[in-house]
């Protein structure tokens, strides 16, 4: 694993999503349930900073099918990225800091009558070794993560109008194997995999806190739902990537 400039302050995001990201959001009252759809269930807390609202999301899933490895690779590669990202006007990779850690400088569409945002974030795709057990006890195969962050970068060179969001965003992956018995092979139907996907977006600057809270209700669960049956299809027909 390349080392990089920015790998200390990686490894503090890692830890702090590992340590608090993992909590599943049932287990306290701090979070509330504002959408669910099946397996998916996902969570909102109310903040407010400086005036601006930085509602902090955490959803929780189970995608049949699929490996963490599989989900975290679609989420974290920019060569699929506008084909399941559905906000996104334009993106650039300003810099690769090693084969799994990228820098991305991105302008989300513009939603009246907010100004239009932009958002420069380190992206990296890691796989976790000492797995945390979630509850239940249950072991999985293997954990994947991808940790987007806020960063500086000279580079960047922002579309004037944009105000610069700020993100904190995580998504941890875990596959779970049903082993299909008598000495038969693992086929896709034996996989699924639960994703805990973590969202603190700073919008940078003023917008109605009844559009950002409208925005939000409906683009988290439809992202979710977007990607996750995105992923779903393209490994469909391809050997399991673990
Ligand atoms: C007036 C709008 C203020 C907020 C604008 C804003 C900024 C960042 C982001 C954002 C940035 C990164 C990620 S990601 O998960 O890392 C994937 C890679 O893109 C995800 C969401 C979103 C939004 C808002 C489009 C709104 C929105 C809300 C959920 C999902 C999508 N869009």
């Amino acid at each position: 694993k390349g080392e990089h400039r920015l790998s200390a302050v990686l490894e503090k995001h890692i830890q702090n999503h590992l340590s608090d990201s993992l909590q599943l959001p049932g287990n306290d009252n701090t979070w509330e349930l504002f959408a669910e759809e099946g397996e998916m269930k996902v969570y909102r807390k109310e903040l407010v900073e400086d005036g601006l609202i930085c509602d902090p999301l955490k959803a929780i899933h189970s995608i049949k099918r699929v490996t963490a490895r599989e989900m975290c690779h679609y989420f974290w590669d920019t060569d699929v990225r506008l084909e399941w990202e559905g906000t996104i006007e334009s993106f650039r990779v300003l810099e690769v800091l090693d084969e799994r850690t990228i820098i991305i400088y991105q302008t989300h569409k513009r939603v009246w009558p907010s100004a239009q945002r932009d958002c420069l974030y380190l992206s990296s795709m890691l796989k976790i070794d000492n797995p945390p057990v979630t509850d239940g006890g249950r072991i999985p195969h293997d954990t994947w993560m991808v940790c987007n962050f806020s960063v500086d970068h000279n580079d960047a060179n922002s579309v004037s109008g944009c105000v610069r969001a700020t993100v904190e965003i995580c998504l941890i992956c875990q596959t779970f194997v049903t082993p299909p018995g008598d000495n038969r092979p693992i086929d896709r139907d034996c996989l699924h995999c639960e994703i805990v996907y973590v969202a603190n977006v700073n919008p940078g600057g003023w917008a109605p806190a009844s559009v950002l809270r409208a925005i939000y209700k409906r683009e988290y669960p439809k992202f979710l739902r977007r990607f996750t049956a995105y992923v779903q299809t393209k490994t469909n027909a391809k050997e399991i990537w673990f």
